[in-house]
C-alpha cells in the first residue's frame, strides 16, 4: 500500500477521524432560534479513508457526523446523525421523518431539526462545488384555482420526468387545510401513480397552523428535499389566499395552471399572482377545450405583454397542455429548463435565490415577532379591550396601535 508523503508527515491530520473544510452557514431560521452548535471550519478538503482496499482519497461531502454538537444530548446527537445520513444516502423514510421534525413546534425538536438542517445546508454547498457552482436541483412553484388539474398535471408531468431518470418530489401548501382541517393538496390518492414511484415523494402540508408556518416548514423542505438528492422539486399550491405569493418567493420557477376559462370564472385568482407567473400553462387544451384553450391563451400573451419586465433574460411564456393526453407536457418541460439555463448562465438564478434567503429571513422576524407581541403579559390583556373600542370607533386604529406598542416598549 503506497501511503501518500503529506499523510507520513502529518499522519494525525489524515487520521484524526474526519476533518472538514466548512463554513457552517445558517438558515435564516437557525439563525433567529441562535444556532451555532457546529464546531467552525476544518482546513482540509479531501480525506483519507482506511478501508479493507487500502487508503482511499475522499472528498468531503459530509458536515462533521462525529463532531459533538453544543446543546444537543447523546440521543439528539444519534437522531440527527442517522437521520442525516439516511437523508444523503436517499432513504425516502429518512426524508419523512425529517420532514416532520422541521414541522414540530416543540421548541427541543425545532433547534434539533435547526442543526440536522445546518448539515444539510453544509452538504448542499460542497455538492453545489462540485457541481461548479450550480444549484442541486430546480425549484418548481405550481399555482391555479382548484380544478385546474393540477393534480392530474403533477402525475403526468411527474411521471415523465422520473421516466427520463430525474427524481422530483412535491411539497403542497395548503393554507386552507388550516381551517378546514384536512389537506387539500398533497394527497397522496390524488397523484396515485406518481405517489407509488420510487424516485418521487410526495409530501402533504401539515393540516394545522398558519400560513406563515406552513411556508416557513416548506422552505426547510425544499432543503431537505435536495439534500436527499431531488432534483426536481415542485411546490404546489392551490390558487387562492396568499400562498401563491409565498410560494413564488421560495422557488426558481413559477407556473400557474389555468383551466380554459374566462376572467368570470377565473375570480379567485388576483391579477397580482398573474404577474409573478414564469409560465402560464393552460391545461386542458383536447377534445371540445381545444378551441377556448386557444382563446385564453391569446389573451394571456396580450395581456403578459403590458405587464412590467422581471428579467432581463426571460419573458414569461403562455402554453397550451393538455394533463390527460400528455399533450405539450414534454415542449413545456423543454421551455421550463431554457429559463434554467437563461437564467443560471445570467446570474440572475442565484441572485435571485439569495434575495429570497433575505425575504425568508424577514419573513420569519415579522411572524416571530408578532407572535411574541401578542403574547407579551404588558399587551395580553390589553388588545380585546383595545380592539373592542376600535370596532366600536371609539379609538382610532392608529392610537390603539401607539398604545399598545407603547405598552410593549415599556415592558421590555
Ligand atoms: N379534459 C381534460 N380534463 C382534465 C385535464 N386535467 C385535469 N382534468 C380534469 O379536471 C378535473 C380536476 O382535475 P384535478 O387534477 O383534480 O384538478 P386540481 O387542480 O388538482 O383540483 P383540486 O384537487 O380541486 O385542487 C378532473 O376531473 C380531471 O380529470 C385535461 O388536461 N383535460
Amino acid at each position: 500500500m503506497r501511503i501518500p508523503s503529506l499523510l507520513l508527515r502529518f499522519p494525525r491530520c489524515y487520521f484524526s477521524r474526519r476533518t472538514y473544510s466548512m463554513n457552517f452557514g445558517l438558515t435564516p431560521r437557525a439563525d433567529l432560534l441562535g444556532v451555532r452548535s457546529l464546531r467552525p471550519a476544518h482546513r482540509c478538503h479531501t480525506e483519507w479513508i482506511c478501508s479493507p482496499g487500502g487508503l482511499r482519497r475522499g472528498l468531503c461531502q459530509q458536515a462533521a457526523p462525529q463532531q459533538q454538537v453544543e446543546g444537543l444530548c447523546d440521543r439528539e446527537q444519534r437522531l440527527v446523525d442517522r437521520l442525516y445520513h439516511g437523508l444523503i444516502q436517499g432513504h425516502r423514510a429518512c426524508l419523512a421523518e425529517a420532514i416532520t421534525l422541521i414541522e414540530s413546534t416543540q421548541s427541543r425538536k425545532k433547534k434539533v431539526a435547526q442543526v440536522l438542517l445546518q448539515k444539510v445546508l453544509s452538504y448542499h454547498r460542497e455538492q453545489e462545488k462540485l457541481n461548479q457552482g450550480k444549484p442541486l436541483a430546480f425549484r418548481v412553484g405550481l399555482s391555479g384555482p382548484p380544478g385546474a388539474g393540477k393534480s392530474t398535471f403533477i402525475e403526468c408531468f411527474g411521471k415523465m420526468l422520473t421516466e427520463r431518470k430525474h427524481k422530483v418530489s412535491v411539497l403542497a401548501v395548503d393554507p386552507s387545510s388550516s381551517t378546514s382541517g384536512g389537506s387539500l393538496l398533497g394527497d397522496k390518492t390524488r397523484m396515485t401513480e406518481l405517489s407509488r414511484d420510487m424516485n418521487a415523494y410526495i409530501r402533504p402540508s401539515p393540516t394545522r397552523g398558519t400560513l406563515g408556518g406552513v411556508t416557513r416548514t416548506t422552505n426547510e423542505a425544499i432543503l431537505l428535499c435536495e439534500g436527499g438528492g431531488y432534483d426536481v422539486v415542485l411546490v404546489e399550491t392551490v390558487g387562492v389566499g396568499q400562498s401563491e405569493f409565498a410560494v413564488a418567493d421560495m422557488v426558481d420557477m413559477f407556473i400557474l395552471l389555468l383551466p380554459p376559462a374566462g376572467g368570470d370564472e377565473l375570480q379567485g385568482i388576483k391579477r397580482g399572482i398573474i404577474e409573478m407567473a414564469d409560465l402560464v400553462a393552460i391545461n386542458k387544451a383536447d377534445g371540445d377545450l381545444v378551441v377556448p384553450a386557444r382563446r385564453i391563451q391569446a389573451e394571456y400573451v396580450s395581456a403578459m405583454k403590458l405587464l412590467r419586465k422581471r428579467s432581463k433574460v426571460w419573458r414569461p411564456k403562455v402554453m397550451r397542455i393538455s394533463a390527460k393526453t400528455g399533450e405539450g407536457i414534454s415542449d413545456m418541460w423543454d421551455k421550463m429548463t431554457e429559463f434554467r439555463d437563461l437564467m443560471l448562465s445570467s446570474g440572475e438564478l442565484l441572485a435571485k435565490r439569495r434575495k429570497q434567503q433575505k425575504v425568508w429571513m424577514w419573513n420569519l422576524i415579522q411572524e416571530n415577532m408578532l407572535e411574541h407581541f401578542r403574547s407579551h403579559l404588558a399587551v395580553k390583556d390589553k388588545i380585546p379591550l383595545l380592539e373592542e373600542k376600535v370596532l366600536r370607533g371609539v379609538l382610532s386604529p392608529g392610537l390603539a396601535a401607539d398604545l399598545l406598542l407603547k405598552a410593549f416598549k415599556d415592558g421590555l
